[in-house]
């Protein structure tokens, strides 16, 4: 036995909140169970009452729109269709052959009678016990807290909605074979400055990592120009660059060679012989900063800090279910929504690796993923989103991480353009926000 669907609230004579819900089984047209419940007694399907009373908020307004009252028409009763009895800890129905028991027609559920005494019904109840319930998923989250914040009415964030930690691999999904997941060799943890890999020279993980070619030489110039016209190069001669700063107020913050222009990150990984102290490891130690979903004005949910974050800063990952491109086209088809703002294509190596658009992989975060799913978007925005890859053979599974694109307030929400496209941006040479503190980058070649 479990419950269906939530289709009625009201205040019972004890003044108890109760909501009325249909059960599930394989009864007779008319006669589908139902029966009244407190909120403490609906504890395993609060995203139902949750959904319910949405619903109900919605069409609150809807009919203050259109000023529609509808009369209560017919008498409301207690009992319908059986009478549950709990038996070994379940709920279950007893068939009923008492006349005396009260039955209605579950098509008439709920009656005129029944939604007149609802719209007047208050359920702040159980809206607290929503907002708990998010409150303690929350609570159950690694790093620093994750606040939940609503100063507009009473609604929490969907409880159908699952945080995780780590994106899911579902079906037909895989990551690269993990024999190919090898970490730099040549790098140790005490190499100079203490900070783990201090010489893009040696550090294998920045083999795939962009060139700069701003600081090509008379030595390097000619390796590069072989290496554009194809041929077999070693990279490791390149000028390359480590993607955060490594001292001074900056420290783990982006440079702005990679903040600027978006260039894949490659992290060390388990695997390399730096060591966990290495300053290349930002993101796979998961959010430092705090973070605030709270309820706007317009634009349902959204996320702030209630720290100052600094430009380069890690925020969190765009985390989900990495699904196939055809279940992201079947997920697509079957949402009522034109736009479906949660899916995020992992397409950063697919055209120099050749993918085709059916081979790659798809993020979905809408139910499930982590505080950064509520991010809502904004044309000029504060936030922008990079690949990070800890394994740079695995060019269809990496994560995708937040960083703050300029130094942000404390409050101030958290923003990223929806529409954001690498290629775009560098063609059409957009002028990046303005560097406080000079680079200092990690090479020192
Ligand atoms: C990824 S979700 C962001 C979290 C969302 N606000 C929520 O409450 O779940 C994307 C959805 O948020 C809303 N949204 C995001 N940015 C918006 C904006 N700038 N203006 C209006 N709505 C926005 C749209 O409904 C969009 O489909």
């Amino acid at each position: 036995m479990y419950v269906t669907k939530i289709v009625c609230n009201r205040i019972n004579s004890d003044g108890l909140e109760q909501f009325l819900v249909v059960w599930a089984g394989k009864y007779k047209r008319h006669s589908v169970p139902l029966s009244w419940h407190s909120i403490n007694e609906l504890s395993s399907c609060l995203e139902l009452v949750q959904e319910y009373l949405d619903n109900k908020t919605r069409s609150a307004s809807d009919s203050s729109r259109s000023l529609t009252v509808t009369e209560p028409t017919s008498r409301d009763i207690d009992v319908y269709n059986g009478v549950l009895e709990v038996k070994d800890g379940f709920i279950k129905i007893k068939a009923c052959t008492d006349a005396g028991v009260d039955t209605i027609n579950s098509d008439d559920v709920p009656t005129p009678a029944m939604l007149s005494r609802a719209r007047s019904s208050a359920t702040s109840t159980a809206e607290d016990r929503i907002r708990m319930e998010v409150v303690r998923r929350l609570r159950g989250l690694p790093g620093p807290p994750i606040i939940l914040l609503n100063k507009i009415d009473r609604s929490s964030p969907p409880l159908k909605f699952q945080f995780i930690t780590q994106s899911i691999l579902r079906e037909g999904v895989e990551k690269a074979d993990p024999a190919t997941m090898t970490g730099c060799q040549k790098c140790r943890p005490h190499m100079g400055q203490n900070i783990g890999c201090e010489y893009t020279k040696k550090c294998d993980c920045l083999e795939y990592a962009a060139i700069d070619v701003k600081r090509l030489n008379d030595i390097t110039k000619p390796i590069y120009d072989r290496y554009i016209a194809g041929k077999d190069v070693d990279l490791s001669q390149l000028p390359k660059r480590f993607p955060y700063f490594s001292n001074g107020d900056n420290t783990g913050c982006l440079v702005p060679f990679y903040l600027n222009e978006r260039h894949p990150i490659y992290e060390c990984n388990k695997y390399c012989m730096c060591g966990p102290g290495c300053k290349n490891r930002i993101v796979q130690h998961g959010r430092q900063v705090d973070l605030v979903i709270f309820k706007t004005k317009d634009r349902g949910w959204g996320l702030k800090s209630t720290q100052g974050l600094r430009q380069g800063q890690f925020i969190d990952t765009y985390r989900g279910e990495i699904i196939t491109d055809a279940e992201a086209t079947r997920r697509e088809k079957a949402t009522s929504s034109s736009l479906n703002s949660y899916l995020y294509s992992l397409d950063k190596f697919a055209e120099e690796n050749e993918l085709k658009p059916e081979e790659l992989y798809v993020v979905d975060g809408e139910y499930f993923g982590g505080p950064t799913r509520f991010m809502n978007h904004s044309c000029e925005p504060n936030c922008r989103q990079y690949t990070v890859s800890y394994n740079k053979h695995d060019v269809r599974v990496y994560e995708i991480a937040f960083f703050a694109y300029r130094n942000i307030e404390p409050s101030e929400e958290l923003t990223f353009d929806y529409l954001d496209k690498d290629e775009e941006e560098e063609e059409e040479g957009a002028p990046p926000p303005s560097q406080e503190k000079p680079e200092v980058a990690l090479d020192v070649n």
